[in-house]
């Protein structure tokens, strides 16, 4: 949810996380709501947590469920995103310079900007509670302060706010850094994918965000995706295994709890789809996937391999990764934990390869509200190495004539069609498939994935996240 653009009462969806205005009457549900959306918000600062797996905890522990459960979700979610935008309106409404505010009381500051500039909750009963917030973690005076600050930053609405804090001057990577909430480098490094359409970096910069759709897919045999529209999910655009959960607990589904279906993204749906149906001449029985973990990908792969009668080889590096990829694929695959650029398996011993490499992630902002402010530019020019050394080990371990699909949940240019490049330059054993066209058999209505050989899906066009994929032959022995 753009901090930009947004009414007092939205947050991307309307309605999906409305509540009434104002206190509620039962007992103080609401304090506990604040104090669990602050506590996520330091530990996501402190200890390097991520909001997406701790939050679910510890609403459980706290008993939180319900609208109290969404109020919490939306409130940490909103504050970790809106911390570029929430900042820039602090630093007009203190005194003290941020970086000399005690971190927890920053981050109290920042709830109660959320809270203040971009929900229904009433300006009087955001600060009021943000006060109170702020004198338990950090004692009298700065309460006071807190209430100084956030009385501010209440006479101002968020447009009103953002016509004054975002730099005129500073270039439109600036501009655009404050208004949407996103560090500037990754708005030039966006902005720089998406190439001859830049036209479209507000749209993408408003849809990352956004709360994603939750997506299911039905792995191949094991479920239908008529099964999980039963169960109250809707038709997906183009997966012919997905289906939208619109509300409610995924896990609410018998097929999702017995493991027959899984939350995945369409576009992570699509790339396996793609390398599944990648023409292939001779044999094809032999199936890896070289950097499976946690699974989503291996899990379709799996039940695809299983239905065509070939077999999955599902590796990673960390086995405690490989053991949750053992819980995502049936029993025919086999799991090992293993390192991708040593193989532990004769060269060209498989048909087709998955992989999807270890990346920055900004494909995926959407579901990570803190990765943005996590890691600097320096993140992806470290990963360069690992990338090329996995491609490599990739096209080693396919057969002449078979297919590896290189895939990243970024579609940083660095992380993507360089890497590619970099490592097809100077080989003429590789040529690079046409990927969109493969994508338009797998899914015939799919638009806007680039003009090939590479394919790269975006949040604003497609609603999944912005996947790359890149599908590679080696030349047979003949040729
Ligand atoms: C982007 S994730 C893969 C996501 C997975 N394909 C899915 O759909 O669930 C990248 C994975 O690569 C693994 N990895 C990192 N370095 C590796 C290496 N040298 N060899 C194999 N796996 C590696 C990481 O542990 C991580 O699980």
């Amino acid at each position: 949810m753009p901090p930009a653009r947004r009414r007092r009462d939205g947050h991307g969806h309307p309605g999906r996380n409305r509540r009434p205005a104002g206190p509620r009457r039962t007992g103080r549900p609401e304090d506990l709501v604040r104090r669990t959306a602050f506590d996520v918000i330091r530990a996501v600062e402190t200890r390097d947590a991520y909001a997406n797996l701790l939050l679910p905890a510890r609403l459980r522990d706290r008993g939180l469920s319900g609208r109290d459960a969404a109020l919490a979700t939306e409130l940490t979610y909103g504050t970790l995103r809106g911390r570029g935008t929430y900042d820039a309106v602090l630093a007009l409404c203190s005194d003290r310079e941020l970086r000399r505010i005690d971190p927890p009381l920053l981050d109290v500051l920042r709830l109660g900007a959320h809270q203040i500039l971009a929900t229904r909750i009433p300006p009087h009963a955001a600060v009021g509670t943000a006060v109170d917030l702020a004198r338990s973690v950090a004692g009298p005076g700065q309460a006071k302060f807190a209430n100084a600050v956030l009385r501010k930053v209440a006479g101002r609405d968020l447009d009103a706010w953002l016509a004054i804090v975002v730099p005129e001057g500073g270039g439109e990577a600036a501009r655009l850094s404050v208004a949407y909430s996103h560090p500037s480098w990754i708005v030039s490094a966006l902005r720089d994918a998406l190439g001859p359409d830049r036209g479209e970096i507000e749209a993408l910069l408003a849809a990352d965000n956004e709360r994603p759709r939750v997506t299911l897919v039905a792995r191949p045999g094991r479920a239908t995706p008529g099964e999980l529209r039963e169960a109250g999910a809707e038709p997906a655009p183009y997966s012919p295994y997905a289906a939208v959960l619109p509300e409610g607990d995924p896990a609410a589904i018998a097929a999702v709890r017995e493991g027959r279906a899984a939350v995945q993204d369409e576009a992570s749906q699509l790339v396996a789809l793609a390398l599944a149906a990648a023409p292939l001449e001779g044999r094809d029985a032999r199936w890896a996937d070289l950097c499976a973990g946690p699974g989503g990908k291996a899990g379709l792969l799996s039940a695809l391999a299983t239905e065509r009668d070939a077999r999955l080889l599902a590796a990673d590096l960390q086995p405690h990764r490989a053991a949750l990829v053992a819980r995502a694929v049936d029993d025919r695959a086999a799991v090992v934990a293993a390192d991708g650029t040593v193989p532990a398996w004769r060269p060209g011993a498989f048909d087709r390869v998955l992989l999807d490499v270890p990346c920055t992630g900004l494909g995926a902002l959407r579901r990570r509200p803190e990765s943005r402010w996590r890691r600097g530019p320096e993140a992806v020019a470290e990963l360069g190495p690992l990338q090329r050394g996995l491609l490599r080990g990739a096209l080693d371990a396919v057969r002449p004539g078979g297919v590896v699909a290189y895939v990243t949940c970024s579609p940083h240019l660095a992380e993507t069609r360089v890497v590619v490049d970099d490592v097809l330059r100077g080989r003429d054993d590789v040529a690079r498939l046409d990927a969109p066209a493969v994508l338009a058999g797998v899914a015939p209505g799919l638009t806007g994935v680039g003009e090939g050989p590479y394919a790269q899906f975006w949040p604003h066009r497609h609603g999944t996240d912005a996947m790359f994929l890149a599908l590679l032959r080696k030349a047979d022995a003949a040729g």
